[in-house]
């Protein structure tokens, strides 16, 4: 049998221990990130949901910003869900001004609308048509962000209301929903397959 691929799952803050199960019912050895350390060997990275302003602010305190871009010119893939679909993109719109410029990867050429659904619709739960699975996905929005600009690079894969919600760029993946909170494997396993077979160490 292969080797069980080897994910990380961004720990500062929000939903990680939901995305780590789900990995792990998937088969991958799972690694609880908090410190750039913790990055070593892995071939993907999920950056989960919570709060984009609180975990940037973590990312800054415990120097993981060119680490984790380090890892993915490795040829690590990375995967963010809502709070981490934002530190992924290039361009964020809808930051509160008191945060000042909100720190990102700027890696996936998206650029990414904040809290986008407005407050009558803060969370609701929906079924997603995705491109290349046949049937709809459940789909859990929680103060979604949408993805309001995609760069020639990147395949739109979900659209709710019109707007993207789930991108694609070479190994970066963008959810503007929570997929580590349906009980729906096909989303993750989607990020799996992006994964390399090993990334390089230096
Ligand atoms: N569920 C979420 O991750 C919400 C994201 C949050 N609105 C943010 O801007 O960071």
């Amino acid at each position: 049998m292969a080797d069980a691929p080897v994910v990380g799952v961004l720990a500062l803050q929000g939903a990680f221990r939901e995305h780590r199960r789900r990995l792990e019912q998937l088969g991958a050895e799972v690694r609880e990130v908090r410190l750039p350390a913790d990055l070593a060997g892995l071939q993907g990275l999920v950056i989960p949901g919570g709060e984009s302003t609180t975990i940037g602010r973590l990312m800054t305190d415990y120097g993981l910003w060119e680490p984790v871009r380090a890892l993915y010119r490795r040829g690590a893939a990375l995967f963010g869900t809502c709070a981490g679909a934002i530190l992924l993109a290039r361009e964020v719109h809808g930051a509160p001004p008191q945060f000042g410029e909100q720190p990102g990867l700027e890696l996936m050429d998206i650029t990414v609308q904040r809290n986008a659904f407005g407050r009558q619709r803060e969370s609701f739960q929906t079924e997603l048509q995705v491109q290349g699975l046949e049937q709809p996905v459940p789909a859990m929005f929680i103060r979604a962000p949408v993805i309001e600009r995609v760069g020639p690079e990147v395949e739109v894969l979900a659209r709710q209301d019109e707007q993207v919600v789930l991108a694609r760029q070479g190994r970066l993946l963008a959810a503007s929903f929570h997929p580590e909170l349906t009980p729906d494997p096909r989303i993750h396993r989607l990020f799996l397959e992006l994964l390399p077979v090993a990334v390089t160490n230096s």
